[in-house]
């Protein structure tokens, strides 16, 4: 863990992170020079325009891409000198993922999928604590299914359980109601709030929906590779009028 915040470990801190991809005129800034901690136990959203640098971010924050400057630890350790081995070891103990395509295995049931991490780890799981995570997302009867038998509501079920399963540091959201309809998204949104209310679950959210922003604790606002704003929990309208003032559609 990475000191205390607010009375909270912090448990990703990114520190003057730029990131530019290509070179020379042809250069693009994504990221130029965001600095964050991200709180223990709190659902965090990041949204901003297209091509404001929230995927770049998150990549980075879970150790998938490298900043070009700057530093970022994840659970207390400085990810960005780490080789490609320690990082995908630090990566399976600390990180959870959730797409907005879902990412599952086709060939694999529903069971499996859900177990990957832990079968890719060479762990096993608790019985008592799966019964209880599948239940949690509604999934108890879909145990056998592949995912082309599942709704995309059933599986970014799935999805969600998969990335509880190992009990992460922090679990990595990208757009994850981004393929849903509305009702549907609800329901997702509500499971990732209940982890990170029951299960403490620290959580950061990618998304362009203001929906889903307003059911985080906290809000960071991207524009051109910069935070330029953050709030803390709110409704969908105040959301929906910062973005308009800080031009961000
Ligand atoms: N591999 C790459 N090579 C060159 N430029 C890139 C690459 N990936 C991203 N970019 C550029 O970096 C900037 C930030 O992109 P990024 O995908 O992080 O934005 P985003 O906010 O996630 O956008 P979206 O909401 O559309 O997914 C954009 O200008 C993008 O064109």
């Amino acid at each position: 863990m990475e000191g205390q915040e607010n009375g909270q470990a912090t448990v990703v801190v990114a520190d003057d992170v730029k990131r530019v991809y290509g070179e020379g005129d042809t250069a693009v800034n994504a990221l130029r020079g965001v600095s964050v901690r991200i709180a223990a136990g709190r659902l965090t959203a990041v949204m901003g325009p297209s091509g404001s640098g929230k995927s770049t971010l998150m990549h980075i924050l879970a150790g998938l891409d490298k900043p070009t400057s700057g530093s970022v630890q994840v659970g207390g350790t400085e990810i960005t000198s780490l080789g490609d081995d320690d990082l995908t070891k630090l990566r399976r103990r600390h990180i959870g993922f959730i797409f907005q395509f879902f990412n599952l295995l086709p060939m694999l049931t529903a069971r499996d999928n859900v177990l990957l991490p832990l079968t890719i780890a060479g762990e096993k799981v608790e019985p008592a604590y799966f019964d209880e995570l599948v239940a949690r997302v509604g999934l108890a009867d879909r145990l056998t299914h592949r995912p082309a038998e599942l709704s995309g509501g059933q599986q970014q079920r799935v999805a969600i359980a998969r990335a509880l399963v190992s009990r992460p540091t922090v679990i990595f959201a990208d757009e994850p109601t981004g393929n849903l309809d509305s009702r549907t998204s609800g329901e997702i949104l509500q499971l990732m709030r209940g982890s990170v209310d029951e299960y403490g679950q620290t959580t950061v959210m990618v998304t362009h929906d203001a929906k889903a922003a307003a059911m985080a604790d906290r809000v960071l606002y991207l524009a051109d590779g910069e935070i330029v704003k953050e709030t803390g929990r709110t409704d969908q309208h105040e959301i929906l009028q910062i973005i308009d003032s800080l031009d961000l559609q």
